[in-house]
């Protein structure tokens, strides 16, 4: 498999290359240059067999011969050992014919750690055997800093360094990413949102001197990796609910569209999709888009569910790309009206495909706090506010009855205490395993929205 970028002007990758590239040097993001599909049989296949072998054959086909059948098999184990339930991501019942994908087994606690374990070992092993080192520079609005400071600490291959939002994440994120000793792994408090953050990031790989010079990597979704591994339980949740026999539709709790973009990925592999669900909080440009095709830059607004506190949704990119027939020059003058103008609109045609593969639903604050309180009451448990938006979605934009609904738990409620608690008057406890989170030193740099200044402080580290 090849990889090709969104913007067309960028070399063509193997697997192994696009990952440890990161963003595309024509500014664009990778991706695989067709769909490979799997057929009913070999979907019906997955039912029953471990997380870990579905994963295996899921990605198989998009990562070709980087690995060998026993390595690649051997890092999915190294992975998935962590995670504290035997499904690695169980789906629980909520409602009548409604469920929950539970994705936040992994050491930190969100959906993040199931990519972010796997891409660690990937990494590991593939910078191992070319002898090289890289730096990572990571944005993040919360979880995805954590989980890759967990999947990268102590390895001496890797420097990483984190930034997230100054005072816009959570008190369990921060003291996730602010409270890991080894000396590889940096977090730096950044002066402004995460739209800042990434877009810091997309200008230190758009920097070609820099880029180079620090051997810059990425672990956000501006890695393909990333998403591949999110494809894959899209098909264990549709699988254990009656696929391929029968069409399943998914809640997606949306901020950078990764998550859903992974859905899409599933659905173009073959998987019986019926609707695929975004749920934004009030930081709703995508459900703008679904609803009126254009697609507009708003603030970025704080809510009790930071990490969907996005407004620059990196991989509506990618599937832009699809949208428009994979013609990279019409990426690059929709992302310039974007960067330049604040926004674009989409084609008759293009606006016509999104709604048909996509729904959309936005959930304010007093919503997030009812869904949260409702759950509770009806299943006896505590969901966090990314999840309740999910499940406001999903009830909102219920279509066919009969087709089961999976709606994304995308972290713990323990890493959101206070909002949980605050809806409901329970007070959602760290696994023992964490739960002296608050006594461990804190470590972080507070730094200005500043590309100059933070790119001198991350070469004087290394
Ligand atoms: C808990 C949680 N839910 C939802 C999202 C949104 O996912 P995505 O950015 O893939 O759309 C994020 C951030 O990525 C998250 O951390
Ligand atoms: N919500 C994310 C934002 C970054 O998303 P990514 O999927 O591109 O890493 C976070 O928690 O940091």
């Amino acid at each position: 498999m090849r990889y090709i970028s969104t913007r067309g002007q960028a070399p063509e990758l193997s697997f192994e290359e696009a990952m440890l590239t990161g963003l595309a040097r024509d500014g664009g993001l990778y991706l695989p240059e067709t769909w490979p599909t799997l057929t009913q049989g070999d979907i019906a296949g997955f039912a029953g067999q471990p997380y870990e072998e579905v994963a295996f054959r899921v990605m198989k086909p998009f990562i070709g011969d980087t690995f060998d059948d026993d390595t690649f098999r051997a890092i999915l184990a190294r992975a998935y050992a962590p995670f504290g339930h035997v499904a690695r991501c169980p789906v629980v019942q909520s409602g009548p014919n409604e469920f929950v994908l539970e994705l936040h087994h992994g050491p930190t606690l969100a959906f993040k750690d199931v990519a972010m374990q796997l891409i660690g070992q990937m990494f590991e092993v593939a910078l191992k055997r070319r002898g090289e080192s890289v730096t990572i520079v990571a944005a993040t609005s919360g979880d995805t800093g954590s989980a890759a400071m967990e999947a990268f600490k102590g390895l001496d291959a890797v420097s990483l360094f984190v930034m997230y939002p100054h005072g816009r994440v959570s008190e369990v994120q921060r003291r996730q990413m602010t409270t890991p000793a080894e000396d590889n792994v940096h977090a730096l408090a950044v002066d402004g949102d995460f739209d800042d953050c990434q877009a810091l990031v997309k200008a230190m790989f758009n920097d070609f001197d820099f880029r180079d010079g620090v051997k810059l990597a990425a672990v956000n979704s501006i890695n393909w990796a990333r998403v591949l591994a999110q494809v894959v339980y899209f098909f264990t949740s549709a699988v254990a609910l009656g696929a391929p026999g029968r069409k399943v539709s998914f809640s997606v709790p949306t901020g950078n569209f990764g998550d859903i973009f992974a859905g899409y990925v599933a659905k173009r592999m073959g998987l019986p999709v019926d609707r695929l669900l975004i749920a934004t909080n009030r930081n709703d440009i995508l459900h703008r888009t679904v609803a009126t095709g254009a697609h507009v830059k708003e603030g970025v607004s704080p809510t009790m569910s930071p990490s969907m506190d996005i407004q620059v949704s990196s991989n509506f990119e990618r599937l832009l790309f699809d949208l428009y027939d994979r013609e990279g020059a019409a990426i690059q003058q929709l992302m310039a009206d974007l960067n330049g103008k604040g926004g674009f609109t989409l084609s008759q045609g293009a606006q016509a495909r999104l709604r048909e593969e996509f729904d959309s639903a936005r959930c304010d604050e007093d919503e997030t706090a009812a869904e949260i309180k409702q759950s509770f009451a009806e299943t006896g448990v505590l969901q966090c506010p990314h999840t309740a938006t999910g499940i406001k979605a999903a009830r909102d934009m219920r279509g066919n009855p009969a087709t089961p609904m999976v709606i994304l738990a995308t972290a713990h409620p323990a890493k959101f205490p206070a909002a949980v608690e605050a809806a409901t008057g329970q007070h959602p406890p760290l696994p023992p395993r964490m739960a002296d989170l608050y006594e461990r030193e804190e470590r972080v740099t507070r730094v200005p929205n500043d590309l100059t200044a933070i790119q001198t402080l991350i070469k004087d580290r290394i």
